[in-house]
């Protein structure tokens, strides 16, 4: 009657357009479950104004990054913006491992590789689109943390990130930020229970089957 039942940890990835809310949405999201695990990308562009290395990003140049990548220590790797980003495959393996899930913050590419990796089985993808293109501009400006030529750089890419929304469990319009991040949680919340990951869930069938045992 039990089965095995094995928690796995589940890979999610949250995709958007620059400037559409991704990173905001994510420490909300870490905020909430202490449980999740960030992974922290390494990449080639220069920390903004508060960021701190190991915690946003992993800033390096690009030998490191390209010696990262030979070395085979990238779960996904690709040039975003004329920089390269990419997921450091140990701490996931680590976290999966110890039955916990991962939150990626990384664009369509990385998505796409993470779903077709050797863990892709275990994903859940999300996309969050601006409820506007001048919404998004008006974001990244009022952001105050990218150049004007930055700033239009990642909007002339914003079209081709979007196109990429169907590939996607989940599409949500990110208007209101509080209504937003409540159905991200809904939808994490909803996706545990499908994948039989509720906490006591196994501890309970066996009980179960233990007081039937007993009755015979
Ligand atoms: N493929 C991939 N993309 C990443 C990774 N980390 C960040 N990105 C993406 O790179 C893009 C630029 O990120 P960033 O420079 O932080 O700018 P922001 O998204 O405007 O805050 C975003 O689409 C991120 O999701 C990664 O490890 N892999
Ligand atoms: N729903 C929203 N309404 C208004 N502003 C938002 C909303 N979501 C995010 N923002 C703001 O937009 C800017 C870009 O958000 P950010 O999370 O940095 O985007 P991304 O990580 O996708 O580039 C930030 O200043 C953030 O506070």
């Amino acid at each position: 009657m039990t089965g095995q039942q094995v928690r796995r940890g589940l890979l999610i990835i949250l995709s958007s357009p620059s400037g559409a809310g991704k990173s905001t949405l994510a420490r909300r999201l870490m905020a909430w479950d202490p449980a999740l695990t960030f992974s922290v990308s390494a990449t080639t562009r220069p920390p903004r104004e508060g960021e701190i290395e190991g915690r946003e990003y992993y800033f390096l140049n690009r030998s490191g990054f390209e010696g990262m990548v030979a070395r085979g220590e990238m779960l996904e790797h690709a040039e975003v913006f004329g920089n390269l980003y990419g997921s450091p495959a140990a701490p996931v393996e680590r976290a999966i491992a110890q039955g916990r899930d991962v939150l990626f913050d990384v664009d369509w590419q990385g998505g796409q590789q993470i779903r077709e990796s050797a863990l892709g089985k275990h994903t859940l993808s999300l996309f969050i689109l601006p409820p506007s293109i001048a919404e998004l501009e008006r974001r990244l400006v009022e952001r105050g943390q990218d150049s004007a030529e930055i700033i239009a750089r990642r909007m002339q890419k914003s079209r081709d990130e979007i196109s990429h929304w169907q590939e996607y469990d989940y599409v949500l319009v990110n208007d209101d930020l509080d209504e937003t991040e409540d159905r991200l949680k809904t939808i994490i919340a909803a996706e545990r229970l499908r994948r039989k990951q509720q906490p006591g869930l196994v501890e309970t069938v066996r009980h179960l089957d233990a007081e039937f045992e007993d009755r015979t």
